[in-house]
């Protein structure tokens, strides 16, 4: 299946000098959504995952499927000031702007091996900052998996101890 039909690029949002590639086409095709969460579980299930880590919101809409299908459980990275309970936080560059990300403490427990999924690799700082919140919960990060790789912002290359699986690649912003 060409999951590349089901992605739009949309110039200059949300900013000029950005290309956005929205995943919501995919998503609303339900063999294209299928097809996604399968490759996306065969990944996980090959490393043998016991937990999904995924950041908020888009991470979200990939990371909680995979889980389900894999009979593990499912931990959100959220931005601040969104999770009830005692947290750790980490803050990171994006294409375009910077935040801050929150996990549970508790949320990881030590050694288990976890597997990170977001929609979109760019700059690889969303997924940096979850893998050093991981490693302080004493959890071992060992894969990262995405819809989309923007390759030109190198963010492969800040995982680099990491497997990374990626479904589709885009050169250009
Ligand atoms: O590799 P990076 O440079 O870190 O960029 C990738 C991240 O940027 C987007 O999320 P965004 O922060 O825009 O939030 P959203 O999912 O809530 O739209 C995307 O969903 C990834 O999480
Ligand atoms: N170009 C882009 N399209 C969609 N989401 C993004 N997150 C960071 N860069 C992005």
């Amino acid at each position: 299946m060409d999951l590349k039909e089901y992605i739009a690029s949309i110039e200059g949002f949300p900013k000029e000098g950005i290309i956005f590639r929205d995943v919501t086409g995919l998503l609303a095709n339900a063999d294209a959504f299928r097809y996604a969460c399968d490759q996306l579980a065969d990944f996980a299930r090959r490393l043998q995952a016991d937990v999904i880590v995924a950041p908020e919101s888009r991470g979200f809409l990939f990371g909680a499927p995979v889980a389900c299908q894999l009979g593990i459980g499912f931990v959100p990275v959220r931005k601040p000031g969104k999770l009830p309970r005692k947290t750790i936080s980490c803050s990171y560059d994006l294409e375009y702007g910077s935040n801050v990300l929150e996990m549970h403490v508790d949320s990881i427990l030590p050694g288990q091996r976890v597997v990170i999924i977001d929609d979109l690799l760019a700059t690889g700082g969303t997924v940096e900052a979850s893998v050093k919140m991981i490693r302080e919960l004493k959890g071992e990060p060992v894969g990262c998996a995405f819809i989309i790789e923007l390759e030109d912002l190198h963010g492969r290359e800040v995982l680099s101890d990491l497997e990374v699986l990626s479904l589709l690649t885009y050169e250009g912003e």
